[in-house]
C-alpha cells in the first residue's frame, strides 16, 4: 500500500524563505504544501489536524528568536519540534518595471527582512517608509495586485523575481550581513520522538518560579551540572502581568541522552510547568561534546550504585572516570 501523503503548511506563498526550509525536508516535494498567511495559522493547523507538521522561523543570525514563533509554541495545545532547517539568507530590493530607486517612497517586506537591511535602505533609500509585510514573497507578489499597491517596492528573496517576469530587480545582496543564516523548524504533534542521532538538540520552555531569589541560577545549573551545553536561550515575557517570564532554551543532546533526561527531570522539579517541545537532529551536525562522567555509562553506574545501596548489596563502583567504562 502507498504511503498516505503527508501534508506540510508553511509560512507563504511560494518564494518565501520558509518554503525553501521546507523543501530541505526529503518527502516535501512529493507532499501536500500549502502555505499560511502567519506563523499563528500555520500551527493551528498542525494543531487542529489539518496538516501534519508546519515550517516556521525560529532564528535568526542577526536579529536572533522569531518571538512569533517563540511565543506560539511556548503556549497552547502541545506541539513539537521534529526536525530544523538552516537557510542561508540574501535579499534583493524589486520593484514593477519602470520604477527607479529615486522614485522609492515605501517599501513592504516581513519585519525580520527589514531589520536586516537597515544599513542599506539608510544608505540608498533613506526617507522610505517601512508598511509591514506576512512574508517577503507576500509583499512582493503584493506588487502585481491589480486592484491598487500602496507602496512602491518590495524586499525579497531572488528567487521570486526570478521567477516573476512583472517584478524587476533594482539591486541585490542588500543584506547587511552576507553571512546571514535563517533556523526554521518542523513542528508536528507530540508523538513518536526522532530517533537520537548523537548530533541532537533539545528545545524546552521554562517558566521563571516566581519570588525566588536565584531561581535562573538554579534552572542553568541543571544544565552546567550535567554538562549539557547550551546554544539558546532567551527570555519572553509570559503575557500574563508585567514581570512574568519563561526561558526558551536550545541544548545540545537528546531526552534519550541520560545526562540530558537528567536534567530535565531537575527544570521539572524547579518549575513543574515545564515544556518539552522536543529532540531533534541538528542541523549543522555538530555532535555533542560528552565528558566520561556524563556519558549514558557513568548515569547507569550512578543509578546501579544507589540501587545497591538501598537493596542492601555491596556498593561497588562499576564505573571510575578515566578507567574504561563498562558498557
Ligand atoms: O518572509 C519570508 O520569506 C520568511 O520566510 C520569513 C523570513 C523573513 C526574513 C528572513 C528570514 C525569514
Amino acid at each position: 500500500m502507498p504511503a498516505p501523503t503527508v501534508t506540510y503548511t508553511f509560512l507563504g506563498p511560494e518564494g518565501t524563505f520558509t518554503e525553501a526550509a521546507l523543501m530541505q525536508v526529503p518527502d516535501a516535494a512529493h507532499a501536500i504544501r500549502i502555505p499560511s498567511s502567519n506563523v499563528n495559522t500555520a500551527l493551528d493547523k498542525v494543531r487542529d489536524g489539518s496538516a501534519d507538521a508546519a515550517m516556521v522561523p525560529i532564528e535568526n543570525s542577526v536579529e536572533g528568536g522569531v518571538t512569533a514563533t517563540l511565543d506560539a509554541i511556548a503556549t497552547g495545545q502541545e506541539l513539537r519540534i521534529l526536525r530544523e532547517a538552516l537557510v542561508p539568507i540574501s535579499f534583493v530590493l524589486v520593484a514593477r518595471p519602470g520604477v527607479e530607486i529615486g522614485d522609492i517612497r515605501r517599501v513592504s517586506t516581513h519585519g525580520h527582512a527589514w531589520a536586516q537591511c537597515r544599513l542599506w535602505v539608510d544608505a540608498n533609500i533613506p526617507n522610505a517608509e517601512y508598511i509591514p509585510g506576512s512574508s517577503t514573497a507576500a509583499a512582493a507578489m503584493g506588487l502585481l495586485d491589480a486592484d491598487g499597491v500602496h507602496y512602491d517596492a518590495a524586499i525579497c528573496a531572488p528567487i521570486v523575481a526570478q521567477e516573476q517576469p512583472g517584478l524587476s530587480v533594482l539591486a541585490e545582496n542588500i543584506g547587511d550581513n552576507p553571512g546571514a543564516v535563517t533556523r526554521f523548524v518542523l513542528v508536528g504533534r507530540p508523538g513518536e520522538l526522532p530517533a537520537r542521532t548523537g548530533a541532537d538538540k533539545t528545545t524546552v520552555v521554562v517558566p521563571l518560579p516566581e519570588d525566588r531569589p536565584g531561581a535562573l541560577m538554579e534552572i542553568l545549573d541543571q544544565f552546567a551540572t550535567r554538562g549539557v551545553n547550551l546554544s539558546r536561550i532567551e527570555s519572553r515575557p509570559t503575557g500574563q502581568y508585567l514581570g512574568h517570564y519563561f526561558f526558551s532554551i536550545d541544548a545540545d543532546g537528546h531526552v534519550a541522552d541520560a545526562r540530558v533526561a537528567d536534567a530535565l527531570a531537575g527544570l521539572h522539579r524547579i518549575s513543574p510547568a515545564t515544556r518539552f517541545l522536543g529532540s531533534y537532529q541538528r542541523a549543522d551536525g555538530h555532535r555533542s561534546i560528552v565528558a566520561p562522567h556524563t556519558s549514558d555509562q557513568a548515569f547507569r553506574a550512578a543509578h546501579a550504585w544507589v540501587r545497591d545501596i538501598l537493596s542492601g548489596a555491596s556498593a561497588v563502583a562499576e564505573y571510575t572516570p578515566g578507567a574504561s567504562p563498562r558498557a
